[in-house]
């Protein structure tokens, strides 16, 4: 029976991805055995840095698609989030598996609700996407930046650092976080999820035919198409972690419903448009098309040169 060997970050979280993911294949009657590899990536060594102001894309990836190019793993679990618009040649995803919660969590001292948090709250995140949403609806909060695993950024809230943080619920969920630890699920009208949000993407070689059958079985349709109509527009966008980025897709009865948001930082520009199309590609690209028209394209480049030089 031939070995699969399968890449993982060394987060709890990616090896909790990885393993249920495996799970799932062999239940498939996938003919298989396994064994997980570590990987150390770039992000996960740089954690004392806000990632936005590290640069490059695919801190997440990089060593794991190299890993895959060198054959000394056959496919590796990634959070779509986490995944550069374009993937390298040669290498592909594989498989998209139905798509866990892909809303914000918002997780606050004594459970007080987002929109009753006192003037000047001070609400724990990394991501300018979030802080971006969160300034447009209560402009008199106080965003500190907070790293750290989903484990340090309870403890970073319990010890009093902030009186709330965001977490995505994806990962959550699937580190077996009961629903009572959040104080609420963030509708995605008042925050626009990130591209791939509790998405995850099976990513491995072109050419392993082998393999790609037997992933084949583990997607599921409506987030294969979802997850391609926000890449499509992430693509198009030049978007990635470093800027106030949001696409959502959901799919119903053959029709992708799709909103895309870019944001400047401190919320003071907001560029929000919705689309629907039978077409993953188009509604993706159609959307960016409203946006860029608008000035949102202009917007991003300045983010990422602002970025830059700090
Ligand atoms: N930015 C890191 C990251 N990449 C994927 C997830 C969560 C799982 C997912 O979105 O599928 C997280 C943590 C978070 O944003 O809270």
């Amino acid at each position: 029976m031939r070995k699969i060997i399968v890449g993982s970050r060394r987060s709890k979280l990616a090896l909790t991805q990885t393993n249920w993911f495996i799970e799932e294949l062999k239940k498939t009657g996938a003919p298989f055995e396994f064994e997980v590899k570590e990987i150390v990536t770039k992000g996960d060594r740089i954690l004392d840095v806000q990632l936005s102001k590290v640069g490059g894309k695919g801190l997440f990836v990089k060593e794991i698609e190299q890993a895959l190019f060198d054959q000394e793993i056959d496919f590796a679990v990634h959070s779509m989030k986490d995944m550069p618009a374009v993937l390298p040649e040669g290498l592909v995803i594989g498989c998209i598996p139905k798509r866990e919660d892909a809303r914000d969590a918002f997780i606050s001292k004594n459970h007080v609700k987002f929109m009753d948090l006192p003037a000047g709250a001070v609400v724990g995140t990394s991501s300018l996407r979030r802080s971006a949403q969160l300034l447009k609806a209560r402009p008199d909060l106080t965003i500190k930046w907070i790293r750290g695993n989903v484990d340090t950024r309870l403890a970073k809230l319990e010890a009093g650092e902030y009186d709330a943080i965001i977490l995505a619920a994806a990962g959550l969920k699937r580190l077996g976080w009961s629903d009572d630890v959040v104080t609420e699920y963030l509708s995605t009208d008042l925050c626009v999820p990130a591209v791939g949000q509790g998405s995850l993407g099976i990513e491995c070689r072109a050419d392993d035919a082998e393999l790609l059958a037997a992933l084949a079985k583990m997607t599921d349709q409506a987030t294969w198409e979802t997850a391609h109509a926000e890449r499509a527009f992430l693509a198009a966008m030049d978007g990635g972690c470093q800027v106030p980025i949001a696409g959502y897709a959901t799919y119903e009865a053959g029709q992708l419903h799709f909103e895309g948001l870019v944001a400047a930082p401190d919320a003071s520009v907001f560029y929000h448009e919705k689309a629907t199309h039978t077409d993953a590609k188009t509604v993706g690209e159609v959307v960016a098309k409203q946006l860029t028209e608008q000035g949102a394209y202009e917007l991003i480049q300045k983010v990422k040169a602002e970025q830059n030089e700090q």
